[in-house]
């Protein structure tokens, strides 16, 4: 999938914000941001940027083990965010093994509707691991939902996300970028941030918000 997304496209995405991002995909006529129940889990990982590798869970009393999930962390290719939908379940879909076998294969990240565990052992192996979850919960999966699908698309937190669609996650939130748009949202964001800019100089220099944004007559 990262064949798609040339490593510069990656490295411009990440000095640029989320607030950013979600605009301009939604200025293409498309919401992009998901839910604000998926946030930032480890700050200090910071960031998060790079293609989508797509698992879906459903409920399930099936004890066997999340398949889909084991394999996209083994096989996605480097710098994938491993995106995992569950619908808000409010179970460990991610955890301190899941995360060892990500590092190991350089995923990005993971991306969950859904809660995860180990915080305290990801936190502390592997602090460099971004994780934006619905929360942290200790109950396994195992026994309660069971994957049943590996890079085809899903809804999570509201938006569609394909395999191969950018992913971008910060202390706001998450965004995914359609993979066809990520070279206008990149245009547009950076035009957006350069405006945002000019607006918070005006601002300071005038002394007045409502003068600031007069100029480009938007907040
Ligand atoms: O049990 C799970 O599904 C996740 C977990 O704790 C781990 O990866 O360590
Ligand atoms: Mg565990």
């Amino acid at each position: 999938m990262t064949t798609m997304l040339s490593a510069d496209i990656i490295t411009a995405f990440r000095s640029i914000t989320t607030a950013s991002v979600a605009d301009a995909v939604e200025l293409g006529g498309r919401r992009g941001y998901l839910s604000g129940s998926v946030r930032q889990m480890l700050p200090g990982a910071g960031r998060l940027v790079g293609p989508a590798a797509t698992v879906l869970e459903v409920p399930s009393p099936d004890p066997s083990p999340p398949t889909h999930a084991l394999r996209a962390i083994d096989e996605s290719e480097p710098g994938s965010v491993v995106c995992i939908a569950a619908g808000g379940a409010d179970v460990a879909v991610w955890g301190g093994l899941m995360a060892a076998g990500a590092v190991a294969n350089r995923i990005a990240g993971a991306v969950l509707d859904g809660g995860f565990r180990d915080v305290e052992e990801i936190r502390r192996d592997y602090p460099d691991f971004p994780v934006y979850a619905r929360g942290s919960v200790p109950a396994t999966t195992v026994g309660r939902y069971r994957t049943v699908s590996l890079n085809e698309p899903v809804e999570m937190g509201g938006v569609a996300v394909r395999p191969g669609d950018l992913i971008v996650a910060d202390a706001d939130g998450v965004v995914c970028v359609p993979a066809e748009s990520v070279a206008a949202v990149l245009e547009t964001a950076l035009e957006i941030e350069r405006r945002e800019r000019e607006q918070t100089a005006l601002i300071l220099e005038l002394g007045s918000l409502r003068g600031g944004i007069e100029k480009h007559g938007r907040i």
